[in-house]
């Protein structure tokens, strides 16, 4: 007699397997204990540490495309100086649904703050937003909670028309910014941590995967300030997720390696080992613009 495993069973045992993983996994356990949103932060933590491109006073306007929860969001507005990434309480505790196990406000020495109060998430919010620079505009399908000098939208990044309203609110965020003349570029570094929702089927995930990677190219093609621009070498830096498969070779060589000074393929220790996850973390944004049969030519500015 042949055993056929039901999809009830199947499933019991991949949660299982959920479940064991999540209570081994290091950095699940190390979110837990930091004020991050997301175990993802680790990931944004560990390229910027190793390449640090969010650490330089030039560096004042970033997107977060495929943003929710907010752990990267959280990372890029410390490293904007809205809060200090040492400690773990950097940021009002934006997620009220969860009970916080810190002791209560009153009974800790020399402190009036109380994560769950509205109020003081809100006079703290406000204390954070004046300390640090710039903005950040974080995308996403599922909404946010509120993150110091973060501006969210619920968007469709896919969605034609959420271009513009990205434009429309970094015009509104910066004061500067809407001097600046239109159809200029602003953006100093574009992340996305956006994957497609997995199916079960490869060759399909992997297609939407591609699809999604195009198209930030092209948002960070139409947005991204040169290296000219901004004056230093590798400034204007776009960190894409991508799932790893054949085409993303090509991809690589031909949308990306032309129009950065460097490029590299990262899989960082936080990404789990069985995820086909990686990064390709491009710095030193020179747009060169492809002529068909002839090679490639300088773009003029
Ligand atoms: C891995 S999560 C991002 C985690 C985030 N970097 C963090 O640190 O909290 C991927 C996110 O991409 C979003 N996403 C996927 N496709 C999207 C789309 N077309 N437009 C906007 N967001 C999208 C999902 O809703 C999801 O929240």
């Amino acid at each position: 007699m042949s055993f056929r495993p039901t999809l009830a069973a199947l499933s019991k045992k991949s949660s299982t397997q959920w479940i064991a993983r999540q209570r081994h996994d290091h950095y699940v356990k190390q979110r837990a204990s930091s004020a991050y949103k997301s175990r993802s932060a680790f990931k944004l933590l560990e390229f910027d540490d190793q390449l640090g491109f969010l650490d330089h006073d030039d560096v004042n306007v970033v997107v977060d495309l495929g943003a929710a929860p907010g752990g990267w969001s959280q990372v890029v507005s410390q490293r904007l100086g809205y809060g200090s990434d040492e400690d773990s309480e950097p940021l009002p505790s934006t997620l009220p649904r969860v009970r916080s196990k810190r002791r209560p406000a009153e009974s800790r020495p020399g402190s009036d703050y109380d994560p769950l109060n509205i109020d003081n998430m809100e006079e703290e919010l406000a204390r954070s937003e004046s300390k640090g620079r710039g903005t950040v505009v974080a995308v996403d399908l599922l909404p946010m909670n509120p993150i110091p000098g973060v501006r969210s939208l619920q968007k469709d990044f896919l969605d034609p028309r959420t271009d513009a309203a990205i434009t429309d609110l970094l015009h509104s965020s910066i004061p500067g910014l809407r001097q600046r003349k239109k159809g200029k570029a602003l953006v100093d570094v574009v992340l996305s941590d956006m994957a497609p929702n997995t199916s079960g089927n490869a060759l399909h995930d992997s297609e939407e995967s591609y699809r999604l990677c195009l198209s930030v190219q092209a948002f960070a093609a139409r947005h991204l300030r040169t290296e000219e621009q901004i004056g230093r070498r590798y400034g204007g830096v776009l960190v894409l997720k991508h799932f790893s498969f054949d085409a993303m070779n090509v991809f690589r060589k031909e949308k990306l390696e032309p129009h950065f000074s460097n490029v590299q393929y990262i899989k960082p220790p936080a990404s789990r080992s069985e995820s086909s996850e990686s990064y390709f973390v491009c710095r030193g944004w020179n747009p060169v613009r492809e002529v068909p049969m002839y090679g490639i030519l300088p773009e003029s500015h």
